[in-house]
């Protein structure tokens, strides 16, 4: 029996599996846990006891890419931890007054944070400060613990609305419903059993039964919704609300951005001149000893790695511009079409637009294949997401399942394209209502035309059509992610892709961000402002600051 064998039997023995049928699932079990550096010896009690708990339901103990596992495990450890302190602490003659809860919220800058020490306050991300936190989301309070099933209160009194929840858009294509779900027996509102079952409605109708571990709160109940991209990437995209107090989020998903009504975007073949396409390629341009005319146009060098990621090299050129932008990064419109959209007889000086660096891809005069590694983006989302209700008042938020590698690419910032013009009316009509909008300005390239018409100053806006990069939240200066902007399918770039690749390595659970860019003492910018809650040793908006 080779060594790999003994493993597996070893497994089947340890948590009591008989069918050798469940001996796959055992083993992935132990992959994932592994993979974050969990030891077998550590995790097996856990897997033990939740088979136990969960009546052999694998199902539950897999979803969200093994979730409820890591909780359980974190969970376990955290408790063992208070326990062995109490002991210490009771060795000593003295007992702690510090609130777990607290020690569990303390703030942590993101790019600080071990592997570890992200998953093990992954099960409610919390990077609030409880002792300011009085009108913020509680995390911790209403914690239910899955392995002894205690049920613990959510207090309604201290929990802040959301945007949404404040000011619910206008039906505009409504595709996400929340239900009251029916406690069935046995559920923690049941005293008689310690099984809390609720019965979930997807999205679809489709009913199903889910054990609400994950629950903080046996009265509230936990929103689930399969894949909120109603199947239209290659990967589903679920969205969990843990804290039971969102409200769910109303907007129609579309994976790729669609032309509102005035924007100027010309898709022909006929446009791609020679010198914009590789069409003497084939197979993979990467593997070329000479860059291909698309990596010409990207900066005489492939933004790609052969494993898809950005090179070392090009993600360094564009987080310093990003973050440490020279004078000289900047152009300023004579004619900015922003301001002539704010005030068209007398429109202010341009404010200035940071410069990119772009990636071009290849494309369909192209003569490489699909597989060419200088074509990701517009291969869509690969990356397991997940979008989460944040307990820190920013709403919702998006955060990966897996670890991704520095340069990953995980979305584009994708709704429909409006003039600034357009944008400008669509904001005047909801201005005062308190209704927050999602617009990214397509700017990065505005330095190279002279006086950009109306109809090619672009912008996308998320509001009511946009897909999973609506969801990330806002981090000054040091956040994970970097926008990068991406030639694809149209040789001018007043038009382009806007796509997040992270600008570092991110943990499994840790939340997603990106700079919007956002000056917030500037109070016509089309993001309107917000009291920033990201926590950054940089973050720019002063009047937080000071609160
Ligand atoms: C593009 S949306 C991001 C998703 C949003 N959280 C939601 O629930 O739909 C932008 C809005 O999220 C909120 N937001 C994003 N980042 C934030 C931050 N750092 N602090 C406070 N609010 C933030 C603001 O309300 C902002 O208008």
């Amino acid at each position: 029996m080779d060594s790999s064998e003994t493993f597996k039997l070893e497994r089947l023995h340890v948590i009591g599996v008989a069918d050798a049928s469940k001996l796959k699932r055992v083993v992935k079990a132990f992959s994932a846990t592994r993979a974050l550096g969990l030891h077998d010896e550590e995790v097996k009690p856990i897997l033990k006891k939740l088979l136990q708990v969960y009546d052999k339901n694998w199902e539950l103990i897999e979803e969200d890419n093994y979730r409820t596992l890591f909780d359980a495990f974190f969970e376990h450890k955290e408790n063992k931890g208070v326990e062995d302190k109490s002991k210490i602490e009771g060795a000593a003659g003295h007992s702690s007054s510090e609130n777990p809860s607290k020690r569990l919220c303390l703030a942590e800058p993101e790019n600080q944070t071990s592997r570890l020490r992200t998953m093990e306050s992954s099960s409610q991300p919390c990077l609030v400060d409880r002792a300011e936190s009085s009108s913020q989301l509680p995390c911790e309070k209403g914690k239910r613990s899955i392995l002894s099933h205690v049920p613990t209160g959510l207090s309604k009194s201290n929990s802040k609305k959301l945007p949404y929840a404040q000011e619910p858009l206008e039906p505009s294509g409504i595709h996400f419903k929340r239900e009251n779900l029916p406690t069935l027996p046995g559920s923690s509102e049941d005293s008689s059993s310690d099984h809390s079952v609720k019965l979930m409605v997807s999205e679809n109708g489709d009913m199903h039964e889910k054990l609400a571990a994950n629950s903080f709160d046996g009265k509230r109940p936990l929103q689930y919704i399969d894949d909120v991209t109603k199947g239209s990437e290659k990967v589903k995209i679920p969205l969990v609300d843990e804290i039971g107090n969102g409200c769910l989020p109303k907007f129609n998903y579309i994976p790729h951005n669609i032309i509102y009504q005035n924007g100027n975007v010309n898709i022909s073949l006929a446009r791609i001149a020679d010198e914009d396409c590789c069409s003497s390629c084939s197979g993979d341009c990467l593997s070329s000893p000479i860059p291909c005319a698309c990596a010409r146009e990207t900066g005489g060098e492939f933004a790609y790695t052969p494993q898809g990621l950005l090179t070392v090299d090009f993600l360094r050129a564009c987080l310093s511009r990003d973050r440490e932008p020279q004078e000289h990064h900047y152009v300023r419109c004579d004619d900015c079409p922003i301001e002539r959209s704010r005030n068209k007889s007398m429109p202010e000086k341009c404010k200035g637009h940071l410069v990119r660096k772009f990636i071009k891809e290849c494309w369909r005069k192209c003569g490489c294949d699909m597989k060419c590694g200088n074509r990701v983006v517009q291969r869509g989302i690969t990356c397991k997401l997940q979008v989460f209700l944040t307990c820190d008042g920013k709403g919702w938020g998006v955060r990966p399942l897996e670890v991704l590698p520095k340069g990953t690419f995980v979305c584009e910032y994708v709704g429909e394209i409006l003039t600034n013009s357009e944008l400008f009316e669509r904001n005047k009509k909801t201005v005062g209502n308190g209704r927050h909008t999602y617009p990214v300005t397509l700017d990065a390239d505005w330095g190279s035309e002279k006086n950009l018409v109306d109809d090619e100053a672009l912008c996308l806006d998320a509001t009511f059509h946009g897909n999973v990069a609506r969801f990330i939240n806002h981090r000054c200066s040091d956040a994970n992610l970097v926008e990068i902007p991406v030639e694809v399918e149209t040789p001018d770039r007043h038009y382009y892709h806007l796509a997040f690749f992270t600008s570092r390595q991110v943990s499994a659970m840790e939340e997603l961000t990106w700079d919007y860019g956002i000056d917030f003492s500037d109070k016509k910018h089309p993001v309107k402002a917000f009291r920033c809650c990201c926590k950054s040793s940089s973050c720019r908006d002063k009047k937080r600051k000071r609160n």
